[in-house]
């Protein structure tokens, strides 16, 4: 939930950068707060059924942001960035995200990889290429880490969001832009937990 560095955004209010939202909140905190309790009570429901490809991940934007934006679901249209890193044109953004869910469907989800390091590290690399492609206007980070809770349930071990620390997440996620992933592999490692 932390601002974006956007121009012209036809989503929001005019002269602000509040989005528009269902509830027709104008005040940033309180839309904040009513997004989170909308995320929250649809994470508490049964996630949409799929196949974790890119039709499936964008179900789960709009399962999850479905009472609060008209676009939920829908791919950015606007160019994006945060902290001065700009994410992917959104003329590219439907082509870049399909590449990368056939590649994850070529590695079998990851399925098959047993171990732990090596399984954190592909993981790693799909939650950075997903980060730097940034498909939403808003709501990725929420939606990465679901999509890597499934990823894992999939292989039949649990991410353990207790050891998530949320400052070296940070970190890590931005030095993943940079082509770096070893700090977001060591977070995810850190997250998993075997199912007894
Ligand atoms: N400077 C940065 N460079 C690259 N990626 C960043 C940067 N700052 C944040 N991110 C990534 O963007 C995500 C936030 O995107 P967005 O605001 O769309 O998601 P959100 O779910 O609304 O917010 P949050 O993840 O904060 O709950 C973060 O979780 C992180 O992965």
């Amino acid at each position: 939930m932390s601002r974006y560095d956007a121009i012209e955004d036809p989503l929001c209010y005019p002269g602000t950068q509040v989005l528009i939202n269902k509830a027709d909140l104008r005040d940033q905190d309180e839309l904040d707060q009513f997004e989170q309790l909308m995320f929250l009570s649809r994470a508490e429901e049964e996630l949409p059924a799929g196949v974790l490809d890119f039709e499936h991940y964008k179900t789960i934007h709009h399962h999850f942001f479905q009472d609060v934006y008209e676009w939920a679901g829908e791919i950015r249209r606007i160019r994006t960035g945060k902290g001065g890193n700009w994410f992917c044109y959104p003329e590219y953004i439907d082509r870049e995200m399909h590449k990368l869910f056939a590649q994850l469907a070529d590695e079998e989800h990851l399925t098959g990889v047993e171990d732990y390091k090596l399984f954190s590290a592909r993981a790693a690399y799909y939650v950075a290429e997903i980060n730097a492609v940034h498909p939403f206007r808003e709501g990725n980070g929420r939606c990465q880490l679901t999509f890597l809770n499934m990823l894992l349930r999939n292989s039949g071990v649990e991410l353990n969001e207790d050891n998530l620390d949320p400052k070296r997440f940070m970190e890590a996620m931005i030095d993943s832009f940079h082509d770096d992933n070893r700090l977001l592999a060591k977070e995810i490692e850190t997250m998993i937990a075997e199912v007894p």
